[in-house]
């Protein structure tokens, strides 16, 4: 019953399920997780996320609300009791969208309800589906329709000027609390059919308690950098469906346990914990619970609970703090290479800067200053272009050509000029034992020139000792004098450029500077500024 009501289409529903949520990371918004409740009502909640958008046929509301499936999904999305909060209210005329054809098109759908003011027309066509414009393709919008005949027919003619009356020019949706998107999904709605649809976020209907945020550690790996060695850690959460990454430079774990003296090692509290009653070694092995390093010869699983999570309250004061970073991925900067911003630069001077050597000095004047290898962290998260993904940030790129700067070109996109968040990112540091969080783990030093970033990871509860600027490679050949800034210090013939980075060492030029001018005079971040010419 619940099927038939809230998916008319099911080939059409099953596919959006699986192609949209295994592609699109981004658009893992309500609708998705309506459908998938369409799916298969049992399945909830899938890695706890929530739906957030039902869509229902107005003149089966009645019928739905009182069907066995409609309760059992009321409990499971509350937790509670049949009756919660009196139920949803009933829908008025006002409320009630004329219906646009016999079957549900779940693209518009997606595209209309989605909250972020990126999903307009044009954000439909070309990114939910690549094939979407193509009538023969299994990406047409309904091809439960789809019988192979050509546009010679009316009704291909009549689909096709829709499509085409979609493709309007960009336009922008002011961002608002609720969805920014309802003129659009009345206009699309609009004109086709006369069956009303009613459109309701479940959490207006229920209101569902928001799980606390879960990570935990899939995989481990020691990777070989040309900075020296790191452990590539993979999370998942149960926020979203990205895999945010751990890069931890720790290489004393090599040389087998740490002293009482020295300090703990960077390791998983997740990945070291036993999963199952029945994993057996070599499964803990192949996710990188093991100690030391892995080899034909060399194969000890981690025993929890391990050393690394010992209190470090007994550590010599003169052992620095961890130092860690929070880096977003940038595909452009550290792939592509791009010069526009020096990201790529920044990940590769990161792990360059943790895994300097540390220098302890000695208590008495007779013995030589110890020296422990670097240790730390860069958090990578999945929030490309300060979290508003790679396709808005192209769209950015072209009004930065028009002479927009990086935050006004978000902002005309609908945009905020940063859209990041670090829950996650502290969660990872938290079970990494960083952060000394609630007197748990260690205190951090954090590599940025973002305020905000530092005041994000304090409101989370974590303990940053020291904030350490990352000055750009560019600069600091400009001006010697900016070399003062970094620590631990380094020239830059000791440098050993990071081969991940395309074209190597610093990148440089007038779209690098115009976008280090922006961090530095619209968003704060606290930057010496390199001015060609002072008078500017
Ligand atoms: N929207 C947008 N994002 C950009 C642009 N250039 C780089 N980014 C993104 O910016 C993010 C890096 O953030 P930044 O603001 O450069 O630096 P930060 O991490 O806040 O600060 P630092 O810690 O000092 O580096 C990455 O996700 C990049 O993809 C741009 O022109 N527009």
């Amino acid at each position: 019953m619940l099927k038939r009501v809230l998916n008319p289409s099911p080939k059409l529903g099953l596919h959006l399920s699986s192609q949209l949520i295994s592609t699109h990371g981004h658009l893992d918004t309500v609708w998705l997780w309506g459908f998938q409740i369409v799916q298969n009502a049992t399945c909830l909640p899938r890695r706890s996320e929530q739906p957030d958008l039902l869509v229902i046929a107005a003149d089966m509301w009645d019928e739905w609300f009182e069907c066995e499936e409609a309760s059992t999904l009321r409990r499971s999305l509350t937790g509670a009791g049949e009756k919660v909060g009196g139920g949803p209210t009933r829908p008025t005329a006002k409320t009630i969208l004329p219906r646009r054809d016999a079957a549900l098109d779940p693209l518009l759908i997606a595209a209309a309800t989605a909250s972020g003011p990126h999903v307009t027309r044009n954000h439909y066509q070309h990114d939910f589906f690549p094939g979407v414009m193509l009538p023969q393709s299994e990406g047409s919008w309904d091809w439960t329709k789809f019988t192979g005949q050509d546009v010679s027919t009316k009704s291909e003619r009549m689909r096709l000027t829709r499509i085409r009356n979609l493709s309007a020019p960009l336009k922008i949706y002011p961002r608002t609390k609720k969805s920014a998107a309802l003129p659009l999904l009345k206009r699309l709605m609009s004109g086709f059919g006369s069956r009303p649809l009613l459109f309701r976020r479940l959490p207006d209907l229920f209101p569902i308690p928001s799980p606390a945020l879960q990570v935990k550690c899939m995989a481990r790996t020691r990777i070989p950098t040309p900075h020296g060695p790191v452990f590539l850690h993979i999370y998942h959460n149960n926020r979203d469906s990205k895999e945010h990454m751990a890069i931890v430079v720790d290489p004393a774990q090599f040389s087998g346990p740490p002293s009482p003296e020295s300090p703990p090692h960077i390791r998983s509290q997740s990945l070291d914990s036993v999963w199952s009653g029945d994993e057996t070694e070599m499964d803990r092995i192949t996710r990188g619970a093991y100690v030391g390093r892995l080899s034909p010869a060399s194969q000890q699983s981690s025993k929890p609970p391990i050393d690394s999570h010992r209190p470090t309250t007994g550590l010599s004061d003169s052992i620095p703090s961890p130092l860690i970073r929070i880096h977003s991925e940038c595909f452009t900067g550290e792939t592509v290479g791009s010069m526009r911003c020096d990201c790529g630069e920044q990940l590769d001077e990161a792990i360059r800067l943790i895994s300097q050597p540390i220098s302890i000095p000695s208590s008495s004047p007779v013995t030589p200053p110890k020296t422990i290898p670097g240790r730390g962290a860069v958090i990578y998260l999945r929030q490309e272009g300060r979290g508003i993904g790679l396709l808005s940030k192209i769209r950015a790129y072209n009004l930065q050509d028009l002479g927009h700067d990086t935050v006004t070109a978000n902002l005309m996109l609908g945009h905020q000029a940063d859209e990041r968040g670090y829950e996650i990112a502290c969660a990872i540091l938290r079970d990494l034992g960083l952060g000394n969080s609630d007197g748990v783990g260690e205190s951090v030093r954090v590599l940025t020139n973002n305020p905000d970033k530092v005041e994000a990871l304090e409101k989370e509860g974590l303990r940053v000792v020291e904030r350490v600027p990352m000055i750009p490679r560019s600069w600091k050949a400009r001006d010697p004098q900016l070399l003062d800034h970094v620590a631990p210090l380094q020239t830059d013939d000791a440098r050993v450029a990071g081969a991940t980075l395309i074209g190597g060492g610093a990148v440089h030029g007038e779209d690098l500077d115009k976008y280090l001018r922006t961090k530095v005079l619209r968003m704060g971040h606290i930057l010496p500024l390199w001015l060609d010419n002072p008078e500017q």
